[in-house]
């Protein structure tokens, strides 16, 4: 059975509306990101589920139950629905050592003071910190306090698990730490997660899938890698991996010729195979700089580039290209002795290439993969290329 189920919500917040319509089926054991910039929603998504606000339209399932309907009114109340959210900013009881504040869930729930002892201290040491049961959270550090608030959460042993940006007010060697332990509390405990970051490298280490929100819509729902790979939309492109930094853009145009089909950019030009448009028109083509590959071999995959810039970064190397018209940016593994002026061959992962309409900026997935550059029509391409 899935776990929830969203059916068309809507919801508006002091008369603005801020979700669109949105549709998910999230099944029982994954960890579901939802993903976006600020303001697109995705808090407003997760204290919908949680039941601290209403759908005006819409239905959400919970388990095969209906817990909300816009329609009917019908509004199972947050503790009935067999979830625990964990917020960014703790919410701990300050007056409450750790141990009372975990314990509290039960004790609401008049659960036995054996069992309570015994569940509290499970928790605590699922979150490595049985020792500072005796603590106070002013006297913590945050990601003691975020181990703390999470315990909370895992100790009344829910179904389903809502983290709203849990790991936004720690600092970067915590962050890694707490990625870590999320990943492990999910594996261990096989728990509904659904998550919200606008951080890309949380959702994409942590997901078994990612929503996408733009404007209050999910705009796509994938696996990280196939996220990664294949971004639906030329805005999730620029939002995925890297903030879009250094995704390279070509403007190209379809034109059919002798019955062909034919992509003409910057660098070359492609025959393209598959359906889809079948009209000419504009697009843009994006290539990953880890997509490229710089070789002193000539190949059906490459492009003629001069090495422009080199910027070394440590774990990698950043080597600015100009191909045909164009600037592309190639991202190296370790170290690179391109030096400036240096000839080379960009060679490009065909299957790895994706073409946008440029018009509504939505992915023309039919048509790739692109066939092999036709070499002899570089330099013609370069001299009619116009846009
Ligand atoms: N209580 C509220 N009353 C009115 N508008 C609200 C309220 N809460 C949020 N909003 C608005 O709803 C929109 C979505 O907010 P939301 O917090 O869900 O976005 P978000 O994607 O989680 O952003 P962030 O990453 O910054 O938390 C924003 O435009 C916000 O201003």
């Amino acid at each position: 059975m899935d776990a929830i189920e969203l059916n068309n919500l809507h919801v508006s917040l002091q008369n603005k509306h801020v979700l669109h319509g949105i549709d998910l089926i999230v099944e029982k054991g994954e960890f579901m990101t939802f993903l976006g910039p600020s303001g697109c929603g995705k808090t407003t998504l997760l204290r919908t589920i949680a039941g601290l606000h209403q759908p005006e339209r819409g239905v959400i399932t919970i388990g095969g139950r209906t817990v909300a309907e816009g329609a009917s009114g019908l509004h199972v109340e947050p503790a009935k629905r067999g979830l625990s959210l964990v917020f960014q900013s703790y919410a701990l009881w300050p007056h409450m050592t750790v141990f009372d504040n975990v314990a509290f869930g039960l004790q609401v729930r008049r659960m036995p003071k054996a069992n309570i002892a015994e569940s509290v201290g499970a928790a605590l040491e699922k979150m490595r910190i049985p020792e500072l049961a005796g603590r106070y959270p002013g006297e913590l550090s945050g990601g003691q306090q975020q181990r703390v608030s999470i315990a909370r959460a895992i100790v009344t042993r829910p179904e389903i698990l809502l983290l709203d940006e849990p790991l936004s007010n720690l600092d970067a060697k915590l962050r890694v730490e707490m990625r870590t332990e999320l990943k492990r509390i999910h594996q261990e405990l096989n728990t509904t997660i659904i998550y919200v970051t606008h951080d890309q490298y949380e959702a994409m280490s942590l997901s078994t899938r990612v929503a996408v929100f733009f404007g209050g819509q999910i705009v796509q729902v994938d696996k990280p890698r196939d996220l990664y790979k294949h971004p639906r939309t030329l805005q999730v492109a620029e939002f995925i991996g890297n903030g879009g930094q250094h995704l390279n853009h070509l403007n190209g145009r379809i034109v059919i010729e002798n019955g062909r089909r034919i992509l003409k950019t910057q660098i070359g030009l492609f025959p393209l195979e598959g359906g889809g448009l079948l009209h000419e028109g504009e697009v843009v083509l994006t290539i990953k700089p880890e997509e490229i590959r710089l070789s002193e071999q000539n190949s059906q995959d490459s492009v003629p580039a001069v090495v422009e810039a080199v910027f070394p970064a440590g774990a990698e190397t950043l080597v600015q290209l100009r191909a045909g018209e164009a600037v592309l940016m190639a991202r190296v593994m370790g170290e690179s002795d391109a030096e400036p002026g240096d000839m080379c061959y960009a060679a490009l992962r065909r299957e790895r290439l994706n073409l946008y309409d440029k018009r509504t900026g939505s992915r023309l997935e039919n048509l790739v993969p692109l066939t092999h550059i036709l070499e002899d029509t570089l330099h013609e391409n370069r001299l009619s290329y116009s846009r």
